[in-house]
């Protein structure tokens, strides 16, 4: 295997957070004997992704997914563990590293508010020391794969929140990094921007074979992207491999979708499987995958029925469970 582009060798982050107890006697206190509390925020995480591959990183809110990439980019020391991105130490910060990843965060913008895109473009170009005739080749380049030519000379905050996400891409992009960290990049997005973006990626990796980790909460990101997953939860990895393997080990049921012709109780369904929708014509069900020809079967003798469809659960299901089990 080719040395990988990322590495997190029993990679682990403790933070110490001071606890203050309120009031005014809490605040002499906390002056006087400070007390503090271990958050085990990433504890003893194993991955390697080559070069080129994009991997989706998951974990309910709190799983140590930021804590990762931050210390991935250099921008939080691990407590143990080794992180490694293109050979080096990112915490080392050097110019060579840096010039060759980025990270972007949905939430947290580097465009500078009030000036036009541009002009944040321009300051990044300075800092990358990208000569700024092949900054605006570049610039000129991302923009149309984004689709925000356009929106480029106008000043951030009046652009879309869409509009913004890409014009951060692309800001985040400039000096053309190899390997991207994205955290949630299609947060808050409407469909239509989320699937610009997941194109966009797609097509920046294509271009320059480059390597993806990301988070979303949108499955339909990580469907789009990704084929494999990496699942943290409570700081420890609970799942490293292809995307279909984790529906395999977590999702032993198929969705089974009926149209009556009509109506039935949700009571009458339940012997069958897990109910998500009933009451009406419409029934959806989860049926273990060893009772399905029997259950299928019993349902057509049964039921007088308009349609009937089987089909993989839904991810945001199968990962729902998995965060719930929070153990393998
Ligand atoms: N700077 C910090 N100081 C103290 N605790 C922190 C700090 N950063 C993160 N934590 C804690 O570490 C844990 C992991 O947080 P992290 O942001 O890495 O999770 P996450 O998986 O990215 O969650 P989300 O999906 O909500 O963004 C949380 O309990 C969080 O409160």
């Amino acid at each position: 295997m080719a040395a990988p582009a990322v590495l997190a060798e029993q990679l682990s982050k403790t933070f110490l957070v001071a606890e203050k107890d309120p009031g005014f006697a809490g605040t002499l206190r906390h002056f006087v004997r400070r007390r503090y509390r271990r958050i085990e925020a990433v504890r003893g995480v194993n991955f390697e992704i080559a070069p080129g591959e994009v991997v989706g990183f998951l974990g309910p809110n709190g799983a140590g997914k930021t804590t990762t990439l931050k210390m991935l980019t250099g921008l939080v020391q691990p407590t143990s563990g080794r992180a490694r991105v293109l050979g080096r130490d990112p915490y080392r910060r050097e110019a060579a590293l840096l010039r060759s990843l980025t990270l972007v965060m949905g939430n947290k913008q580097q465009l500078i508010w009030d000036l036009p895109v541009l002009d944040s473009l321009r300051v990044n170009a300075a800092v990358y020391e990208i000569p700024w005739a092949e900054a605006e080749r570049r610039t000129a380049e991302l923009a149309e794969m984004l689709g925000v030519a356009d929106v480029l000379r106008q000043p951030v905050r009046k652009l879309s929140l869409g509009e913004r996400m890409k014009a951060e891409l692309l800001a985040s992009l400039l000096h053309r990094p190899r390997v991207l960290f994205l955290d949630e990049p299609t947060l808050g997005l409407d469909v239509n921007a989320q699937l610009a973006v997941r194109r966009f990626l797609k097509a920046y990796r294509e271009r320059y074979g480059a390597t993806l980790l990301l988070t979303s909460h949108y499955m339909a990101d990580i469907e789009a992207l990704a084929e494999r997953v990496i699942v943290i939860h409570e700081g420890r990895l609970l799942y490293d491999g292809p995307l279909g393997g984790l529906v395999e080990r977590f999702a032993p049921f198929k969705e089974v979708r009926l149209v009556l012709a009509r109506p039935a109780a949700a009571a009458a369904f339940a012997r069958y499987g897990e109910v998500e929708e009933a009451g009406g014509l419409r029934v959806r069900l989860l049926v273990e995958k060893e009772r399905l020809t029997a259950v299928v079967a019993e349902l057509l003798a049964n039921f007088e029925l308009r349609d009937l469809s089987v089909d993989e659960p839904p991810l945001e299901e199968v990962i729902g469970r998995v965060f719930a089990k929070g153990a393998v």
